[in-house]
C-alpha cells in the first residue's frame, strides 16, 4: 500500500479514518479533480450495503462523482453529499472517465456492464471500467470482453472486508486486469481502502477473492457449532468467544460477531445470501482443477438451509440457526 497520507496538491485538512490519519481536500467539481491524485469524473453502479459508504467516501474525498442505481432511492444519500445522477449505466459510463460497479452476483454484474443500456455502450478509448463485485472468473473475463471490446480498459477489483471498513475507508483491493488503469484509479482505490493488491491477469482477482470468502464461510460455520456445542454442554458461549479470542485461531471475525450470535441476532454486514453464493462459486471454481474441498461443500449446504429458513437477507452469521434447525430435527 502507498502511504497512510494521501498526497493533495492543494488544500490540505487532516482527516482521521479508521485509526490511520489521512490527509484530503476539497476540490470543485468544474475540474473534476478528486485532489486525491485523480483527475477525471468518477462514476458509481451499485449502492447496496457496499458501494453506498464507498461512494460516499469518493464524495467526502473531493472526487465528481455520478451515481446510478437500480432502486433509484437508494441514490438519494449521495445525492445530498453532492453526488450527479444518471439515468442508466451506459449514461454513467458516457459522462464518466471511471466508472466502477459493485453489485450483487455474476448475473445483475454483466447485465450492468453489458446488458441493455448497460455500461460497455457508455465505454470509449480512454476510459475505465472497474468492477469490485465479488463474481467468478468467467464472468469477470466476459465482462472485460465487453468493456475492452469498446477500446476501454478493464479492472476487476472485488475487495475483502465488509460494511464497517467500507464506512472506515479500509477495504483490501484484489485487482487484475489492466496494469495502467490499476495505476490510474490506485488513488481512489486508496481512499476507499487500506491496502490494494495486484494480481495480473482477469481473473486471478475474483479467484483470490472466492478463495478468501471460501476460508471465511467454512470457518463462520465452525465456529457457530462451537457456540452451540458449547451451550449444550453447559458452558457459557461468550467465554468460549472470549478464550478464543486470546488465542491462535482469534480471528476479528469472532469477536465481531460472536457475542450477537449468542443473542440469536443477526444484523446485516455481510448478507448471508452472498456467502451463499461465493461458497457455489467457489465449489464450481474448485470442480475445475478436481480439487477437493469438503469442508466448504459441507457449509454451504448450511448456508442453503438457511436461506431455505427466510435469512437469506440477515447477516451470514445467521447460519447458525441452520444447525439449530437441524438438530431439531435429528430430534423428532
Ligand atoms: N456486504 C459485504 O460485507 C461484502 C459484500 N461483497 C460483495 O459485494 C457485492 C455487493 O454486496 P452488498 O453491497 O453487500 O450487496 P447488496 O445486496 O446490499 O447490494 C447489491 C447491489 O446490487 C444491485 N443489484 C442486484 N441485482 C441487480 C440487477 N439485476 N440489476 C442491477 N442492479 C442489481 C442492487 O440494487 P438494488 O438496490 O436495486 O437492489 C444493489 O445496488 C456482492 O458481490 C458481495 O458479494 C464484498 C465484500 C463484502
Ligand atoms: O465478501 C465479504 C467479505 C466480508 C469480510 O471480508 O469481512
Amino acid at each position: 500500500m502507498a502511504a497512510a497520507f494521501l498526497l493533495c496538491p492543494r488544500l490540505a485538512l487532516p482527516l482521521r479514518r479508521g485509526s490511520r490519519l489521512l490527509v484530503s481536500c476539497s476540490a470543485s467539481s468544474s475540474d473534476a479533480d478528486a485532489g486525491v491524485g485523480f483527475q477525471g469524473r468518477v462514476g458509481f453502479l451499485g449502492l447496496g450495503i457496499m458501494g453506498a459508504p464507498m461512494a460516499s467516501n469518493l464524495i467526502k474525498a473531493g472526487c465528481d462523482v455520478t451515481v446510478w442505481n437500480r432502486t433509484k432511492s437508494k441514490c438519494d444519500p449521495l445525492l445530498s453529499l453532492g453526488a450527479k445522477f444518471e439515468s442508466s449505466p451506459a449514461r454513467v459510463a458516457s459522462s464518466c472517465d471511471v466508472t466502477f460497479a459493485m453489485l450483487a452476483d455474476p448475473e445483475s454484474a454483466a447485465e450492468v456492464a453489458c446488458g441493455a443500456n448497460g455500461a460497455a455502450e457508455g465505454m470509449a478509448p480512454g476510459k475505465g471500467y472497474v468492477d469490485v463485485s465479488t463474481v467468478d472468473d468467467l464472468t469477470s473475463k466476459l465482462i472485460g470482453k465487453h468493456i475492452t471490446s469498446t477500446g476501454a480498459s478493464f479492472l476487476e477489483a472485488p475487495v475483502s472486508g465488509s460494511k464497517k471498513p467500507a464506512e472506515d475507508g479500509l477495504l483490501i483491493f484484489l485487482t487484475a486486469g489492466d496494469e495502467s488503469l490499476y495505476k490510474r484509479v490506485a488513488p481512489l482505490l486508496d481512499v476507499m481502502g487500506k491496502s490494494r493488491f495486484y494480481l495480473g491477469d482477469v481473473g486471478n482477482g475474483a479467484t483470490m477473492k472466492l478463495v478468501v470468502n471460501m476460508v471465511m464461510g467454512s470457518m463462520m460455520v465452525s465456529f457457530a457449532e462451537g457456540l452451540l456445542l458449547s451451550e449444550k454442554v453447559g458452558l457459557d458461549p461468550n467465554t468460549v468467544v472470549e478464550v478464543i479470542s486470546q488465542g491462535a485461531i482469534n480471528a476479528p471475525m469472532f469477536s465481531l460477531k460472536g457475542p450477537s450470535m449468542v443473542k440469536a441476532a443477526y444484523p446485516t454486514a455481510f448478507p448471508l445470501k452472498h456467502q451463499q453464493k461465493d461458497l457455489r462459486l467457489a465449489l464450481a471454481l474448485a470442480e475445475t482443477v478436481s480439487q477437493p474441498i469438503p469442508t466448504a461443500a459441507a457449509a454451504n449446504e448450511l448456508y442453503k438451509v438457511a436461506k431455505s429458513l427466510g435469512l437469506a437477507d440477515q447477516d451470514f452469521s445467521a447460519v447458525i440457526e441452520a444447525l439449530k434447525a437441524k438438530v431439531q430435527g435429528s430430534q423428532q
